[in-house]
């Protein structure tokens, strides 16, 4: 079977661009990003011409971004194309834009290095790089990028905290969680090396410009005059993120490329702390220069629902009511709270896990096809979804929370043994809730959702169960569980990242007896390439300006309208959670919940 791969980085795959063996012209230069490839490596057409796309850049030109295309016909000519854009677009746009290609002022071209990548540079600075976080994704996300050459040729990274750390020392402290991910990786420990040679810190408060200041002089000796862009991930507590934007935006922002800032949830605690957040942000920020960050959306299978939906002609018709049943998003852990209890206890699982990482899959799963692959346009998608959605009800919700339980000889805590959480909280470790998308293609389809920490296993899964097959001839051979003899497509997000559809078939054999079998897709048996973690993708994504997998504020604004309501009920009420058992499935209110709309989990039988 033909793999399609780009060269992003070796390990991306993608349709986008031509196999290796495709009849398509060879690229002129190696490329280094999927955008360069996506353009250098695809024959373009216009009405007289037929170009080979040679070079596209992002340059500043004269205060302005400028896309910049530089394109070299099949006689060897180069033409250049540069569009003066207030804001950086993605430069896969420039493919639209490509057919009408002017020449470049005298000027301009100056401008215009033939070798881009020596004109510029990226500094990442990682905000509160001692904590848990940075140690835990980001520091070894950015050596997975290292390794895979998908970091631009010149770039820095700073950490930057209160913690009084020299280089040596955060380079111990990175070097402790860096791991080469695949066994038989070569030269390992050798780009490691190379790698932690590239990391350095900066110690200072978050509230300090001066500190960000220091840092700026830092960070522009490393850049030597190069095109500066930086990018700062925000891997602090949210009630210092405005301080630090504020310090970072005035002090330490690029003079002559772009500065993009990547936050981490929480994005406020309800509709009206996120507004307040994003009002706040926007004050040193433009829309464009925030990079909401949901780890879930760089999830390999999450990533995959639209290439699933949209270009397999099989899936698509029979996305809607018509044919499903209900949808189920289920998440679950299998360990509680620990270590971090004091951070979990004011926000709760709903807030934690449903508000953001199971509203945006379901978004994805449910939005309409969108205009084109654009960061935009399957923005504008989801957010319509995320608009049709029925505001949900406090009997539409079940919460949980764990106690200690005891097996084999062994206690697990309960929630409110943790010292960091108050002994009467009532904050919930688990919820179920029934959602409903009030649109012509959703009408009366529940979209269950159900998250939970210190359950029985650690899973995250889409579960689609669709209607019974009218008229079925094998009705009898079913008995009379009609519901467990209906198609389950399962989409199983980790671990062990697999497709599989479940389909009635007959068991080889002189009778006619039928079972339930899996047509299944797993992962780690179809594909030799290691899954890269989510924060790669979002990390390269983020350097590359790609917006498509971060939050827009009125997506932000629509998923928060969804829950805050209930948030509220929830607490003013001082509704009681369902106590169940460290390592159980969960609250048996779960059940009740999915059996008012005719729905059973499907994580709960036995051929899951
Ligand atoms: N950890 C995780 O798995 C996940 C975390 N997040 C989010 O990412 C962000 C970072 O998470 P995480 O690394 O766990 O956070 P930490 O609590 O580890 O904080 C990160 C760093 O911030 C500084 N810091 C901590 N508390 C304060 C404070 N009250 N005032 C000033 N500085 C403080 C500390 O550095 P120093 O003292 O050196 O300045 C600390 O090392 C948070 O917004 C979190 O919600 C999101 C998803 C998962
Ligand atoms: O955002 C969060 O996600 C993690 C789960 O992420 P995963 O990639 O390990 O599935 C969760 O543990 C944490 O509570 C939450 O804040």
């Amino acid at each position: 079977m033909a793999t399609l791969y780009s060269t992003r980085c070796p390990s991306y795959p993608s349709l986008q661009s031509p196999s290796p063996s495709s009849s398509s012209p060879s690229c002129p230069h190696a490329p280094k990003s999927s955008k360069l490839v996506h353009l250098q490596c695809m024959p373009f057409s216009s009405a007289s011409n037929r170009f080979l796309a040679a070079k596209v850049s992002l340059q500043t030109l004269s205060g302005y971004h400028r896309n910049v295309l530089r394109v070299q016909q099949q006689d060897g000519a180069v033409a250049t194309t540069a569009s003066p854009v207030k804001h950086e677009s993605p430069l896969n746009r420039l493919k639209d834009e490509f057919i009408a290609v002017n020449s470049l002022t005298e000027s301009e071209e100056a401008a215009v290095s033939d070798d881009d990548e020596n004109e510029s540079t990226v500094s990442i600075t990682v905000v509160g790089a001692s904590g848990d976080l940075a140690k835990k994704k980001i520091f070894p996300a950015l050596f997975a990028l290292y390794y895979e050459d998908c970091l631009p040729k010149h770039f820095t990274i700073y950490g930057y905290a209160r913690s009084k750390m020299t280089d040596a020392d955060l380079r111990n402290m990175v070097s402790k969680t860096l791991t080469c991910r695949i066994d038989k990786r070569e030269n390992c420990s050798e780009k490691m090396d190379q790698f932690l040679k590239r990391c350095f810190y900066h110690s200072g408060q978050y509230d300090s410009q001066e500190n960000f200041a220091e840092l700026n002089k830092k960070l522009k000796e490393h850049e030597g005059g190069r095109i500066s862009n930086r990018l700062f991930y925000l891997s602090i507590p949210p009630n210092i993120f405005i301080d630090a934007v504020k310090c970072a935006s005035l002090s330490a922002s690029s003079g002559n490329g772009w500065t993009r800032v990547i936050v981490e949830k929480p994005f406020g605690r309800d509709s009206e702390s996120s507004a307040a957040l994003t009002k706040s942000l926007k004050q040193y920020l433009t829309e464009d220069q925030i990079f909401r960050i949901d780890h879930y959306l760089g999830k390999e299978l999450v990533e995959n629902l639209s290439v699933l939906r949209f270009s397999n002609l099989i899936f698509e018709p029979l996305w809607s009511r018509q044919y499903i049943r209900n949808v189920q998003l289920i998440f679950s852990e299998d360990f509680g709270t620990e270590g971090r209890g004091g951070y979990f206890d004011h926000y709760g699982i709903i807030r934690d896990i449903m508000q953001n990482h199971l509203l945006q899959i379901l978004a994805l799963f449910a939005m309409e096809t969108p205009v084109s692959l654009d960061a935009e346009d399957i923005r504008n998608e989801k957010v319509k979804v995320l608009r049709s959605m029925r505001p949900l009800q406090l009997d539409n919700v079940v919460i949980g929370q764990y106690k200690s339980h005891t097996k084999g000889g062994v206690t697990y805590p309960a929630y409110t043994d943790d010292k960091t959480v108050p002994k009467d909280s009532l904050t919930p470790t688990f919820a179920a809730a029934a959602l409903f998308i009030d649109n012509a293609r959703w009408d009366g389809v529940p979209f269950l959702m159900k998250a939970g920490k210190a359950l029985h296993t650690k899973r995250a899964e889409i579960r689609v169960q669709f209607r019974h097959v009218p008229g079925n001839l094998y009705n009898r051979n079913f008995g009379t569980d009609l519901d467990r003899a209906t198609n389950e497509l399962v989409i199983r997000v980790q671990p062990d990242e697999a497709i599989y559809l479940k389909i009635n078939n007959k068991v080889p054999g002189l009778g006619m007896r039928l079972d339930r079998s899996n047509l299944n897709l797993h992962y780690a048996a179809r594909y030799s390439k290691e899954i890269p973690d989510a924060y790669e993708r979002l990390l390269l994504d983020a350097i590359e300006g790609e917006r498509r997998l971060f939050i827009r504020s009125d997506e932000l604004d629509a998923a928060w309208s969804l829950f805050t309501p209930v948030l509220k009920d929830l607490e003013e009420n001082k509704i009681i959670p369902e106590y169940y058992p460290y390592g159980s499935r969960g609250p048996v209110g779960a059940h009740y919940l999915a059996a008012r709309y005719n729905v059973r989990w499907g994580d709960l039988g036995v051929d899951q």
